[in-house]
């Protein structure tokens, strides 16, 4: 079966084709595959390394100190010329692409996941090619998600993905870091990420590369967890992207646990805001249960507790039973402003708005 939404991340490993530079013949095969998909209909979010090396080939590969202050100002230098560099060939395809720098801290916060969420969704619905690094100036050891192998894993979750697409310089899972054990072998499917799998992981990778396999089992356990599959195959196998894409069995296949909604409920139903209490009008309450409606400001009469926007609120019937619960896009506050008003009324009453619905039918779950 053919994914229709993917995450694909590129590893500097991939990016330099076993240079010491981004080898740009290896990114326009890279994008025009990514234009092949979008012209089937498949959407793409792209997880790209590379700033830090972008940066170093900018200033002329200076001896590197390895600390983090010098990570960060060569991925300050690098960042904005591999989205050149993107931009730059994805016009070749009639693409566009959007840079989005995050951190652990836009996936922990609730109102910035959801911005974030709003954001990839937005870029999606247009065709537009979202092209997505860790923000390593900013990023300090507290609030770093530290690789980005991990980063589109949770990137993975975010887009709801159906498939996640790890492509490096090995050929996938093998028995032994290759590097070091030639005598090892593919794992071409992983049911379960046991700890017999954690004990293939081997060291920390290239020289250029974060995390080596290890942070790839990682990604690979947080996304089947959360119900995408996830594939390690490498970058220099031929349209390794689309074939992959396609269903084609190349690299190691790590099989997705459980349905993908349960995973999403799981994590709306988690961290309630406390004491939060929406009451609805009948035909809300209705709508909401029977049509599988959103719910809109218009059919809330009553609003009790003090959340904040992205927080899990609780919301009752007229007969004062919980119906469900739901991600909310406006805070208490606010919310009492609007209540019982139109949608169309939210902007004149706030000054601003953040779309129609107070949560969108994406983010409720009925119980
Ligand atoms: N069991 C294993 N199977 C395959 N590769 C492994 C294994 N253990 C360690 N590795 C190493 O992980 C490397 C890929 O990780 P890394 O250098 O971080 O690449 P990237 O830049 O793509 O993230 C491979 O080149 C390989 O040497
Ligand atoms: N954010 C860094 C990459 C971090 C990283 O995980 O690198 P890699 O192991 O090559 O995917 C950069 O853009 O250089």
């Amino acid at each position: 079966m053919s994914a229709r939404r993917v995450v694909l991340k590129l590893g500097t490993s991939v990016l330099t084709a076993g240079t010491d530079r981004l080898h740009r013949p290896r990114l326009v095969d890279l994008t025009r595959q990514i234009a092949a998909l979008h012209a089937e209909g498949t959407q793409v979010v792209l997880v790209s390394s590379g700033a830090v090396l972008a940066g170093w080939e900018a200033l002329g590969f200076p001896p590197r100190t390895r600390t983090l202050a010098e990570k960060q100002l060569l991925a300050a230098v690098g960042q904005g010329r591999l989205m050149h560099t993107y931009a730059t060939l994805a016009d070749l395809y009639g693409l566009n692409v959007a840079q989005v720098l995050l951190t652990a801290d836009d996936f922990r916060a609730r109102a910035r996941y959801l911005n974030a969420r709003t954001t990839l969704h937005g870029c999606l619905e247009r065709g537009i090619l979202p092209v997505i690094n860790e923000n390593d100036t900013v990023a300090v050891e507290q609030i770093k998600v530290g690789d980005n192998d991990t980063l589109s894993a949770f990137v993975a979750n975010l887009v709801e993905a159906d498939l996640l697409l790890i492509l490096t310089d090995a050929p996938g899972l093998y028995t032994a870091d290759p590097r070091s054990h030639p005598e090892a072998t593919l794992i071409p499917e992983v049911p379960r990420v046991d700890a017999g799998i954690w004990a293939l992981a081997g060291g920390a990778g290239t020289h250029r590369g974060t995390g080596g396999m290890h942070t790839k089992i990682q990604a690979a356990e947080i996304a089947t967890r959360a119900g995408t599959p996830v594939v390690i195959a490498s970058g220099d196998e031929r349209d390794a992207l689309l074939r992959v894409a396609h269903g084609e069995p190349i690299g190691t296949r790590f099989h997705a646990h459980g349905a993908p909604l349960e995973a999403r409920k799981r994590w709306i139903l988690a961290e309630v805001a406390s004491a939060s209490r929406i009451t609805l009008d009948a035909g809300a309450a209705t709508a909401v249960r029977e049509r599988g409606s959103s719910l809109l400001p218009v059919g809330v009469v009553d609003v009790q507790g003090d959340f904040e926007r992205g927080q899990t609120v609780r919301v009752y019937g007229p007969d004062g039973h919980e119906i469900a619960r739901g991600l909310t896009r406006y805070r208490a506050d606010d919310l009492r402003r609007v209540q019982g008003r139109h949608s169309g009324d939210i902007a004149a009453v706030l000054g601003y708005e953040y779309g129609p619905e107070l949560i969108h039918r994406d983010d409720l779950i009925l119980l």
